[in-house]
């Protein structure tokens, strides 16, 4: 097991490459599944996620080949087995072999999702969207079994608006006989960047992007060749550690309308961003201002940039109020920046941030993938080194986090854990 230890104060210069999306990637591969022909997929990251979710593929008896950022799924000899157990368990998106077995076969037993502990992660606005297209969805110690006799078009309305459920639904809808309206939809860029795959592979689908979408079913789908959109949480958390501890920083490949909301909060604060079609050029202001931040479903400002971004809050003037409405528990990453110098309390769903403190470098644990990324920035800030354990959580969303900071001139590396430390590190 290993730790990744920062040594903090040296100045972020240079270019940053942003990679393919996580939460496309790891939509897109299960959607594969839904053709009768390969499917290419261009750009995906080389993330622990899109590795475990290729996995999965192969045991339900796809074919995936894997050339550099490109990957060829050959779905025709999928066959409908169960995943109860095991991988599935290791990440959150491998519910959507749930809408895309069910799509395909008619029937899918999947275990419940892992992913990052964020407080309650329902996905009873999922279950509703299958059971609306006839399935029957029983939970059966820890799996959830998925039937139908026929998938048939519906109007479903989500209670909540969520980005799984969305994109499930999509998948197990565009093969149903007739047509199904998603009404109060997820709107994030993912949605769109699924809805394009589907769409070349045959699907008809209206709509995505907005919070109705149309669905026309299709009898069958055929492979096609799929390019993924940027990451813009990658692209945000490089964004944020350019304001934090960057001399000049490009953030490269990234599409500026799907980080809004924080480069307005950035400029608020006395960040200067020049925006071009494909990069950001990020230079921090000399004395940057506090800000409160709310966060909100696209394209609002996006909880998984909540983290990053209260590190950042902890060296500015004054006092930020960071308030999560999506997931109001997501704040473990704090007691970390405090055990760091930061002034930070929560109180009810928010965090109260005072800064600017002196970071001074701690043992910390991620706690979840962009607790890591928080900490990280924070460990870029502080006097000394800052040693981060839990290191498998950043790997689910990073892409080659330590090479990508080296070459921005940070002083970052990885070592093994002892025992004594891995026996602290899984009992804390
Ligand atoms: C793999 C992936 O794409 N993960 C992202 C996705 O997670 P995920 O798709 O799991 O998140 P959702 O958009 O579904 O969740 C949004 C809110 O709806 C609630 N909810 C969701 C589903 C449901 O059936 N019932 C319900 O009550 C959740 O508890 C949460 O409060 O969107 C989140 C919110 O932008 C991001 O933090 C995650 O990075
Ligand atoms: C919460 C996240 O991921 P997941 O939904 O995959 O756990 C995230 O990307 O910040």
């Amino acid at each position: 097991m290993r730790k990744l230890l920062v040594k903090g104060g040296a100045p972020l210069r240079g270019e940053v490459r942003v990679s393919g999306a996580k939460n496309s990637a790891v939509a897109l591969l299960p959607a594969a599944i839904l053709a009768e022909s390969p499917v290419t997929i261009e750009g995906l990251p080389d993330i622990s996620d899109v590795g475990i979710l290729a996995d999965l593929l192969e045991e339900i008896g796809g074919t995936v080949a894997k050339e550099g950022r490109t990957v060829h799924i050959d779905p025709s000899n999928m066959v409908d087995m169960p995943l109860p157990n095991g991988k599935v368990k290791k990440l959150r998106a491998s519910y959507y072999f749930m809408g895309a077995m069910l799509g395909r076969f008619n029937k899918a037993v999947i275990g419940l999702p892992g992913g990052c502990h964020l407080g309650p992660r329902p996905i009873d606005q999922h279950i509703k969207g299958f059971e609306a297209l006839g399935a029957e969805v029983t939970n059966e110690q820890g799996a959830i079994y998925l039937r139908a006799k026929e998938l048939r078009g519906a109007r479903i309305y989500l209670d909540v608006v969520s980005v799984g459920a969305t994109i499930n639904i999509m998948l197990a809808a565009v093969r149903a006989k007739g047509k199904t309206v998603i009404e109060n939809a997820a709107k994030e860029p993912e949605i769109i960047d699924v809805a394009t795959l589907l769409t070349s592979m045959g699907a008809k689908i209206k709509g995505a992007g907005t919070d109705v979408i149309r669905i026309e079913g299709v009898q069958n789908l055929q492979g096609c060749l799929h390019t993924i959109i940027p990451d813009r949480i990658e692209a945000g958390t490089y964004t944020i550690m350019a304001a934090a501890q960057g001399d000049g920083m490009v953030i490269d490949n990234v599409i500026p309308q799907h980080l809004e909301s924080l480069l307005a909060k950035l400029r608020e604060m006395g960040v200067t961003i020049e925006e071009n079609d494909e990069q950001l050029y990020v230079r921090p202001g000399k004395q940057l201002r506090s800000v409160d931040i709310k966060t909100l479903v696209y394209p609002g400002f996006a909880t998984d940039l909540q983290q990053p971004f209260t590190s950042l809050l902890t060296q500015t003037q004054g006092t930020g109020v960071v308030t999560d409405t999506i997931y109001q528990a997501r704040f473990k990453h704090v007691d970390e920046l405090r055990r760091m110098n930061a002034s930070i309390k929560v109180e009810g769903g928010s965090a109260i941030v005072t800064g600017p403190s002196k970071l001074q470098g701690a043992k910390v644990k991620a706690t979840d993938l962009r607790a890591g990324a928080a900490l990280v920035i924070a460990g870029l800030m502080a006097d000394g080194i800052t040693e981060i354990t839990g290191v498998d959580h950043i790997e689910r969303g990073y892409e080659n986090i330590t090479n990508k900071l080296i070459d921005l001139g940070a002083d970052v590396w990885y070592e093994e854990m002892s025992e004594e430390e891995i026996e602290q590190f899984q009992n804390s």
